[in-house]
């Protein structure tokens, strides 16, 4: 089937998510530089990060069709954790996060008909307590490494997750009933 809908993303959790949709789509993998502006409210900085990706893949797309694109952060205290940078960087945030709740915040963009419009999806997330041996085996997984807050719901990480209040799949990457919405406020998905 020819596709409908590019999707502006490396991510195989976003690639996944989005099939569960049953659309044809296609990638296009635009290089976006992630840094957060001095006082930039992290709500704002997850949006722009989603949209500046979402028009960086429309500038790139081979047909002019409709780009989404997704960013996903870890909130705590009002701080933004990314993706570690190594492994201390790894245990101190699995530190930060154990015994208590946070904040994921996944921010969908799609650009088309010249425009680009915006979902934000905001999910409480708590870890259990987590003991030392707990952050040293987790980060010897390899799996906190290149997920945003330094863990997956998804994998071996979901034992620490005692309480979800919100969106699973926005968790993950791609928040399924707000996309789901914005395709089809964009005449992109039946209704
Ligand atoms: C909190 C959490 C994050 N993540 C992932 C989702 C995202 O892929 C990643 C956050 O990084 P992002 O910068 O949002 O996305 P990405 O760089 O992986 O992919 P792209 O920009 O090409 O779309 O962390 C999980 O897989 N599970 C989780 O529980």
């Amino acid at each position: 089937m020819s596709p409908v809908l590019y999707l502006a993303s490396a991510s195989p959790r976003r690639r996944e998510l989005l099939a569960q949709l049953e659309l044809p789509f296609e990638l296009v993998l635009p290089q976006v530089e992630e840094r957060r502006a001095p006082h930039e409210a992290a709500a704002d900085y997850v949006r722009r990060l989603a949209r500046d990706k979402a028009l960086a893949g429309r500038a790139m797309a081979p047909r002019p069709l409709p780009v989404l694109a997704g960013d996903t952060i870890v909130v705590v205290d009002g701080e933004v954790l990314e993706k570690p940078v190594d492994r201390a960087d790894g245990l101190a945030m699995l530190s930060r996060l154990s015994g208590r709740s946070h904040l994921v915040m996944t921010a969908m963009a799609l650009a088309h008909r010249g425009g680009c419009e915006l979902t934000l999806v905001t999910t409480e997330v708590t870890f259990r307590a987590l003991s030392a041996s707990d952050k040293a085996r987790y980060w010897a997984s390899g799996e906190p490494a290149d997920k945003a807050g330094g863990y997956g719901i998804q994998g071996l990480g979901g034992r620490f997750v005692s309480r979800i209040d919100g969106s699973y799949s926005a968790v993950v990457g791609l928040p399924l009933v707000e996309t789901e919405a914005l395709l089809q406020r964009a005449g992109i998905l039946p209704r």
